[in-house]
């Protein structure tokens, strides 16, 4: 699974930059905006959904000035490949509890949507009273599966395999300060 320095190197040298750190700056002003409208009278619990979410997770948060609290899960579905099966493995549980709570779920991107959906229909099962959904991209195609949308989507992203600001190409380049599309994919 693991990848070589150079591959990473030259993925990043023939990439595609689909979104700026200022375009996602102000993508998340304007996300924050709406969540505070949203959100600000209710005491939210927000979840930053692992690994990916932690990135936008941190940037949104400094952007939200209201009382809210803020824990994290860790769901996966692609565990570091490029392609994911339908099974969600959970890799740890919020320790809030989520009874009576208006939860923002908060992740890089909304794919195909099979993580969401399950970590969503997780948090009403141990009875959430609302729950909600924002991400940093949100793909655009006719793969998405029944029963989920973001709520609050940042920046809507073309059908290409990208990574950056929290999203990984092999677990390499969570760490780009941008959105990009890997060359072919
Ligand atoms: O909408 P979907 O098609 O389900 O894909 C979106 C999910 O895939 C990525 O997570 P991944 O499973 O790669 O785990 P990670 O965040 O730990 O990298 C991403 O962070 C989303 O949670
Ligand atoms: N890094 C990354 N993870 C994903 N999970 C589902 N789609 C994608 C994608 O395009 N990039």
């Amino acid at each position: 699974m693991g990848i070589t320095l150079e591959e990473a190197q030259r993925v990043m040298a023939e990439a595609d930059l689909l979104y700026s750190a200022a375009d996602i700056a102000h993508a998340l002003d304007i996300l924050a905006a709406s969540i505070t409208e949203a959100l600000a009278d209710k005491n939210p619990l927000v979840l930053c959904v692992m690994n990916g979410g932690v990135i936008t997770a941190g940037h949104l948060l400094t952007r939200l000035n209201f009382p809210l609290e803020q824990d994290y899960l860790h769901a996966t579905r692609y565990r570091g490949a490029t392609s994911g099966g339908q099974t969600i493995t959970w890799l740890h549980e919020p320790e809030t509890s989520l009874a009576g709570r208006h939860v923002l779920l908060v992740d890089d991107l909304l794919d195909e949507g099979y993580t969401l959906r399950e970590v969503a229909r997780w948090c009403r099962e141990r009875g959430a009273q609302t729950v909600s959904i924002a991400v940093l991209a949100d793909k655009i195609h006719a793969r998405r599966v029944d029963g989920i949308q973001a709520d609050f989507p940042a920046l809507p992203l073309v059908d290409r395999y990208v990574f950056g600001f929290g999203m990984d190409y092999k677990e390499y380049w969570r760490n780009a300060n941008g959105i990009y599309a890997v060359k072919g994919m």
